[in-house]
């Protein structure tokens, strides 16, 4: 029998503490095992614990003392646990992460889905012992527990004191568990309550059982905390007298049976637990699916508070390599089999719905945008974005990767290729994107910064889609690069868009105007969504809007008066707009999940979980929550909206360049209008722990960021005869040649010659006059017509080569090729004019093709450079 290792840690005071309070502190250090505490009453108590650390301790010393010995053990099959225990901001994690789990297993992230730590990681290490030819495997368990907290006292309201109230519901559970192991009576049966909390569950082998366990209570040294300090050393006291028999585990193999070594444990609650908990979720979810019992449910999980409480740590095996050293001396080879976290094993099963889909079809602004759809509008990335994660420009307006980016990485899903960037033929097959910068909701007009507002992004699902079912029911062999038919019904739509149609509208309209538009924009949305629905989109995941008024742009432009920003220095009104939308959006999602009841339809609070990320950035390890990054002008802002990020301007003589910072993980804001990747990464995670969606629970989506390092795919593009038009790319395009540029509307000559273009031949326009349509239009009095019933339009371009004269020889001398010279052929209206079409047919084009091979239309110095076999 041996006893928990408990040891106590007392931080430096902060300087908070210090400001507020003063320097007097509640201990007085006996020696390194002892001490005298005085509580708020004066009162002294001396504890004694293996070891006590206070503020002058180094990290070192604690690893060495309390996780070491347990890590070892753990090689040699021993389960060991390793906790720091405490109120919050008492050094858990300073403790847990930055003193032991680095020491340990490398570097984590414990902090990342929470203002708390809140992590339990389960490694097993096994070690094989080539001369006797068996296998130790033991469980290393390293639990950075939630701080317990006083809601009065830290002011905690909202979501965050629905976390601290699981948080502590679960302490408490632990410490009644505490309780029952060290105050039951021997000899009788007693009950010990692990089944009271996951946590506890999840602890039980710590505690109670078969394993070498170190408990550190972590405590503020300032009499203003004393009272919370008490209660975490009477806690590390009541644990010291918990009687533990870990014993060592080895393999199945018979071979070391023989030798008289192994041991099998019977013990294997941890297996059992899960199965349990399988068993029980198994459960819940038929009791769901028979009786909707969302609310049981919910009530489930908030009680047992997992997503508060546990936090996925990304993959670390490489990580883990790092140990070996620390074990250096040990003759035998060491294997490192599995990494589990708790999270990983315990919340899908305990909480979701099997999360699947096959595709993401996303529709949004530059948020989610992964193509720089709006790059043919004159906006370029310079690769200065990118950088952290693709190294180049993306097509990101980011440094790195985008919250729709992190979410596939957790759906397990490929990054989203953009709809309009499908040169090189990229897999859709998992999906498209058709967010593009600048989009809004509401329809495009020719002044919009994007053409493609949300009615074209469905337009163009709609086009994708119908190309798709058309690819294949033509059996092309595309499934690598197309969605399976019923991808369209099985996939997840998601929709990040609005910003702009808010943003934008301060420019020229007054707040209530802007308030007042807000109905209007929605309508267009819930347009789209059901167009969507009636294509057989079921699932669908709405993000509303950002906090606009904390972006340095509005920032910059609208908060020259100190009056019209808030207590974080972000401007007001653009935020009032934003949760007005916000609210009117959740209304919106609620209406349409009344009328669908065969979809989900799942609104995801970003306000909030931004809003949250800027009051607390610190608390989240950034050092700037408006400033942006990528910029000029230094602080407060580093934005100046004529020079955007990468830019390069000359300004009173002197060019100046929108640089990047040297560290983006830092900020918040990229460029000033959009987050970092690291910002976007905390979104994400919060985004996962299902807290923030309506409905509330993740039944939807899973839990775990998987953060690999996946580089944007791109393939190489066979070969195709024919032009390929650029905004009809999707399936198989043959661009490395030539690509039609036509239909996306004019490209600038200056422009194309800035890209090293080469060869031009340029068609001047036709004779509009004798279209149909323009006939129709505008030829309705008859002194406007000429001699041949055209209109007569004059100033055309005379260019190198004349189609005008071609056609207009045409449509005079028609009857020598064709029967009819206006009046076209597909059937609308009938004689004289019959349609209102302005596209000529084949035969037509024929004709005018081979005049055009003539040479005798074009100019003569271009015509012999240009080559007719074509
Ligand atoms: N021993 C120490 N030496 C110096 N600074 C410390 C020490 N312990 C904690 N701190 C600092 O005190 C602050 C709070 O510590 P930490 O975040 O580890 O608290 P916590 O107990 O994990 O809180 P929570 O439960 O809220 O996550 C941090 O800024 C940390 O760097």
């Amino acid at each position: 029998m041996s006893n928990i290792t408990v040891c106590a840690r007392f931080r430096p005071l902060s300087s908070k503490e210090r400001s507020n309070y003063g320097d007097s502190v509640c201990i007085h250090g006996i020696d390194n095992e002892s001490f005298i505490f005085k509580d708020d009453k004066e009162e002294n108590f001396k504890f004694g614990f293996d070891r006590v650390f206070y503020e002058k301790s180094e990290q070192a010393e604690v690893f060495e003392f309390l996780a070491l010995p347990i890590i070892r053990d753990a090689f040699n099959g021993m389960n060991g646990t390793v906790i720091t225990y405490g109120q919050t901001g008492a050094g858990k994690t300073f403790s847990m992460e930055s003193g032991i789990s680095n020491r340990a297993v490398g570097e984590t992230q414990m902090n990342m889905a929470s203002s708390r730590s809140h992590c339990i990681y389960i490694f097993t290490v096994q070690q094989e012992l080539t001369k006797e030819k068996r296998v130790k495997a033991g469980k290393l368990l390293l639990v950075d527990l939630a701080g317990s907290e006083k809601a009065e006292k830290t002011g905690a309201e909202g979501k965050v004191l629905e976390e601290a109230k699981t948080i502590n519901k679960s302490l408490s559970a632990l410490g009644n568990v505490i309780n029952a192991l060290t105050c039951g009576s021997p000899g009788k049966a007693f009950h010990i309550p692990y089944r009271d909390s996951k946590l506890t569950r999840i602890l039980q082998d710590a505690l109670g059982g078969n394993s070498r366990t170190a408990l550190l209570c972590c405590c503020s040294p300032s009499t203003s905390n004393s009272a919370e300090s008490l209660s975490t050393l009477r806690f590390g006291a009541r644990a010291k007298h918990i009687k533990a028999s870990p014993h060592a585990h080895c393999s199945e193999e018979s071979n070391a049976k023989k030798h008289g070594v192994y041991e099998a444990t019977k013990d294997e609650s941890m297996e059992r637990i899960l199965n349990k908990l399988k068993s029980e979720n198994k459960a819940l979810k038929t009791r769901i699916a028979a009786g909707g019992k969302i609310d049981a449910f919910h009530k489930e999980a908030g009680e047992n508070g997992y997503a508060s409480i546990v936090h996925k740590i990304s993959d670390r095996l490489s990580h883990l390599i790092k140990l070996l050293p620390l074990l250096a001396k040990m003759t035998t080879k060491i294997l490192i089999v599995q990494i589990l976290t708790l999270c990983s094993i315990i919340l899908p099963k305990a909480n979701s719905v099997v999360f699947k889909y096959p595709a993401v079809f996303n529709f949004g602004d530059s948020n989610s945008d992964t193509g720089e759809l709006a790059a043919g509008l004159g906006f370029t990335l310079d690769p200065v974005y990118g950088r952290t994660h693709f190294k180049a420009s993306s097509g990101r307006f980011c440094d790195g990767r985008l919250i729709v980016d992190f979410l596939m990485d957790a759906m397990k899903l490929p990054f989203l290729n953009a709809y309009l960037d499908s040169i090189g033929m990229p897999s859709f097959q998992k999906g498209c994107n058709f967010a593009a910068a600048g989009s809004t909701i509401h329809q495009a007009t020719p002044t919009s910064v994007c053409p493609f507002s949300f009615d074209i992004q469905v337009n163009q699902f709609l086009h994708f889609k119908a190309r798709v079912v058309d690819l294949l029911a033509k059996g092309k062999r595309l499934d690598k690069y197309i969605p399976a038919v019923d991808y369209f019904s099985k996939g997840l739509y998601t929709f990040d868009i609005g910003q702009n149609d808010l943003a934008g509208a301060f420019y020229s309209k007054t707040i209530d105007q802007v308030l007042a538009s807000i109905p209007k924009i929605l309508e267009e949305f819930e347009t789209g969504l059901r167009r969507l629905y009636d294509e057989g989109a079921r699932n669908f995941w709405i993000h509303n809007t950002g906090p606009l008024g904390c972006l340095a742009q509005n920032v910059a432009k609208f908060g020259t008066e100190p009056s019209m920003l808030d207590e974080l220095g972000c401007v007001s009104g653009h935020n009032q707009a934003a949760k007005l939308f916000n609210l009117q959006l959740h209304a919106l999602c609620k209406k349409l999940q009344g009328d669908y009841t065969d979809s989900n339809i799942t609104y995801v609070d970003i306000y909030t979980i931004k809003y949250s990320l800027i009051a607390n950035y610190s608390r989240y390890g950034f050092d700037q929550p408006i400033m942006a990054c990528c910029g000029v002008g230094g602080a407060p802002l580093n934005y100046n909206s004529g020079i955007s990020c990468g830019q390069t301007k000359v300004i009173n003589g002197t060019s100046v360049t929108a640089k990047a910072c040297s560290d983006s993980s830092e900020y918040v804001n990229w460029d000033g209008i959009h987050y970092t990747e690291a910002a976007n990464q905390y979104v994400s995670t919060q985004i996962l722990t299902g807290k923030y969606s309506d409905p509330p629970f993740a039944d939807k989506m899973p839990f775990l960021l998987d953060l690999k390092n996946k580089k944007h795919p791109t393939k190489r593009t066979k070969r195709t005869p024919l032009l390929r038009a650029y905004l009809d790319s999707v399936g198989i395009p043959g661009f490395q040649e030539r690509c039609n540029d036509a239909a996306a509307g004019s490209i600038i000559l200056p422009e194309l010659l800035d890209q090293g273009g080469g060869n031009f031949w340029i068609h001047n326009t036709g004779p509009l006059g004798c279209f149909a349509h323009n006939v129709a239009e505008f030829g309705t009095d008859p002194s406007k017509l000429d001699e041949r019933g055209c209109g007569d339009f004059e100033d055309l371009i005379i260019s190198y080569v004349d189609l005008y004269t071609i056609k207009y020889i045409l449509t005079a001398n028609y009857s020598q090729y064709v029967e009819q010279p206006i009046m076209t052929c597909c059937v609308v209206v009938g004689a004289p004019l019959n349609h209102n079409s302005r596209i000529s047919c084949e035969a037509a084009n024929k004709y005018v093709s081979t005049q055009i091979l003539t040479r005798q239309y074009s100019d003569a110095p271009f015509a012999d450079k240009m080559s007719s076999s074509s």
